[in-house]
């Protein structure tokens, strides 16, 4: 490392390359401040579809847009020297195969400068993600708790208490790592599962409400700052910012009823002479 202690810039490959090694650290971002804030300390950073719910009050991630998507994608760049970026590919992008799947990940890429694309299993992935990585475009699968099935499943459903759930989610994993993806996220599933799931493939698993036994993990930044209310159960928070902007906007609102704000300090004045 330089004497400067800046951490080098990572890649795609050294991420594929930290199976079984050094734990993968990995949150989400959605503006620039935030992204380079988390970059120094993060292997890995995902403008998710999560932005929808946490930025933009959606009740789930169908309504997410390419556009917001490429928005959000175009800001965390700014704020990053060091981690990889991930851009979410949002429901309706990518799930028609690869003519569908493939403009809208270069899309992406070209706006956003991002390195590489986030795709939900769904029916053919397989064939999906090869197209995507065949031609230039890294992938990172997302197996188990689907969010873009919300619609079709009720909510948010764990994955992992049945059989075929088992089976469903060990085919989509192994599907995607054979079509070349370089990591993959195991979402909401049993922690057993999880381990399975890890073992099966030979890219490196960031789990999310699933197990430690996966490569790396990932949470949402806004739920583990406190900053996010209804959060689930699988979040741990290291800090309540809520309860560090309530009572700074209401110091903020009793000086300005006051006439307290501004003090002399915090006014223009009129230049000398
Ligand atoms: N703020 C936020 N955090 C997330 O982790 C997140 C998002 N948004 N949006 C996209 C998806 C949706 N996610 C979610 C959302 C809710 C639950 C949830 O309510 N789970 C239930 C358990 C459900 C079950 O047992 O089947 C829970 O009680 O935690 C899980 C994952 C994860 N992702
Ligand atoms: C929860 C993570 C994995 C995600 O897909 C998102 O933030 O959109
Ligand atoms: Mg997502």
């Amino acid at each position: 490392m330089s004497k400067h202690a800046e951490p080098a810039r990572l890649t795609v490959p050294a991420i594929r390359a930290r199976k079984g090694g050094e734990k993968l650290v990995c949150l989400t971002a959605y503006t620039a401040p935030m992204a380079g804030l988390l970059d120094p300390h993060a292997d890995l950073l995902l403008v998710g579809d999560s932005v929808g719910m946490v930025v933009h009050g959606l009740p789930n991630t169908v309504g997410v847009t390419l556009d917001m998507m490429i928005l959000h994608g175009q800001a965390v760049m700014r704020g990053v020297r060091h981690a990889v970026v991930v851009v979410d590919m949002p429901f309706g992008t990518y799930e028609a195969g690869p003519a569908a799947a493939y403009p809208a990940a270069v899309r992406l890429m070209q706006e956003t400068g991002c390195h590489a694309v986030k795709l939900e299993a769904c029916a053919g992935i397989g064939e999906t993600t090869a197209f995507l990585v065949q031609r230039g475009i890294p992938v990172m699968g997302h197996v188990g708790l689907r969010p873009q099935a919300a619609m079709v499943e009720g909510g948010f459903r764990a994955k992992g208490r049945t059989e075929a759930e088992r089976m469903r989610v060990l085919d989509e994993a192994r599907a995607m790592d054979a079509a070349g993806a370089f990591a993959i996220v195991v979402e909401g599933v049993t922690g057993d599962l999880a381990g399975e799931v890890t073992r099966a493939v030979g890219a490196p698993t960031i789990g999310i409400g699933a197990s430690p036994d996966c490569d790396g993990q990932i949470l949402v930044t806004d739920d583990m700052l406190g900053l996010f209310e209804r959060v689930p159960r699988f979040v741990r928070r290291y800090a309540d910012l809520r309860g560090i902007i309530g009572p700074a906007v209401a110091a903020y609102a009793e000086d300005v009823r006051a006439g307290r704000f501004p003090a002399p300090a915090e006014q223009y004045g009129v230049k000398p002479g």
